[in-house]
């Protein structure tokens, strides 16, 4: 099943528009699960048998893993989350970009390396540099649009011809290139106004929203400007709030009571609560 397919049907089974964010840290971690590449495996693997069924996918960001010489401990923790839950996608959390000679090797990593089924990209470089990961029909390509940060504003909302730069993104992904169905946008929680901008320019086009959380985005604003006709259309991404919900040996249920939690939250905004 190609990842826009999956994701729709992790929707519906889940009645779920959360997304858990993967970002071990090693200052974080249950001190009973010890440090080191293999007590993040343990922690990840924990979190993700915990809150599958509350979820639409899983967002592990991979400078977390790197930055722990911890890259095997991401492919196993792919690999595991395909193994034993399947049909939850998995979005690797990289942003790259680069000329097109490089960006294939980068495409190869995300989806041939780490068997991800979404990877985000910068599409600072232009439309050359997504060509590799726009081809993968099958695979989501999740192109930063506006994002969460303080700063987003620096660059993303520069006038270009009389609109902010991040609307003209928004549009010529949307339209250009999308050909394959296989876009989405990042738009962070933390700027709601934003949010509806960027949802009138692409129509039901999903979007991945960060900054739930430990950010401070508020869920009501964004189901209110983001959600499409149908209730979808958004992955409502959070990590540390999820991740770190308690430091004990009750980790794991902790986050599964705050994920379940945010899917309540999200679901009596947008009206499913069962
Ligand atoms: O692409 C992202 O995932 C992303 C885009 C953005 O605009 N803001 C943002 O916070 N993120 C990522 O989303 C996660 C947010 O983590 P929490 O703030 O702990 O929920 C981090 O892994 C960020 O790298």
């Amino acid at each position: 099943m190609n990842f826009m397919a999956s994701l729709a049907a992790a929707w519906q089974r889940n009645d779920s528009l959360v997304c858990v964010g993967l970002d071990p840290e090693p200052g974080r971690l249950p001190p009973h699960l010890g440090q080191g590449p293999a007590a993040i495996g343990a922690f990840c693997r924990a979190i993700v048998d915990a809150t599958a069924d509350q979820v639409c996918c899983y967002k592990p960001q991979i400078a977390h893993f790197a930055a722990q010489r911890a890259e095997v401990v991401l492919e196993d923790l792919i690999a595991y989350i395909h193994a034993r839950h399947p049909g939850v996608p998995v979005i690797l959390d990289a942003k790259r970009g680069d000329i097109g000679s490089t960006a294939v090797h980068y495409a190869t990593e995300a989806f041939d390396r780490y068997g991800a089924d979404a990877v985000t990209l910068n599409p600072y470089l232009g439309r050359d540099s997504a060509q590799p990961f726009l081809d993968r029909a099958d695979k989501g390509v999740v192109l930063l649009c506006r994002t969460s940060n303080p700063g987003a504003a620096d660059f993303q909302d520069l006038d270009v011809g009389g609109r902010p730069l991040y609307q003209r993104v928004a549009e010529t992904i949307a339209t250009r290139w999308n050909a394959n169905g296989n876009c989405l946008l990042v738009t962070g929680a933390t700027w709601p106004e934003e949010i509806a901008a960027v949802r009138a320019i692409v129509g039901d086009l999903p979007l991945l929203v960060p900054g739930i959380g430990a950010q401070g985005g508020d869920v009501e604003a964004v189901i209110r400007n983001g959600a499409t006709a149908a209730g979808t259309g958004l992955l409502i991404s959070s990590s540390r709030a999820i991740l770190y919900a308690a430091s004990g040996e009750d980790f794991a249920e902790a986050a599964r009571n705050a994920a379940a939690s945010l899917r309540e939250t999200i679901n009596r905004c947008r009206g499913t609560t069962r």
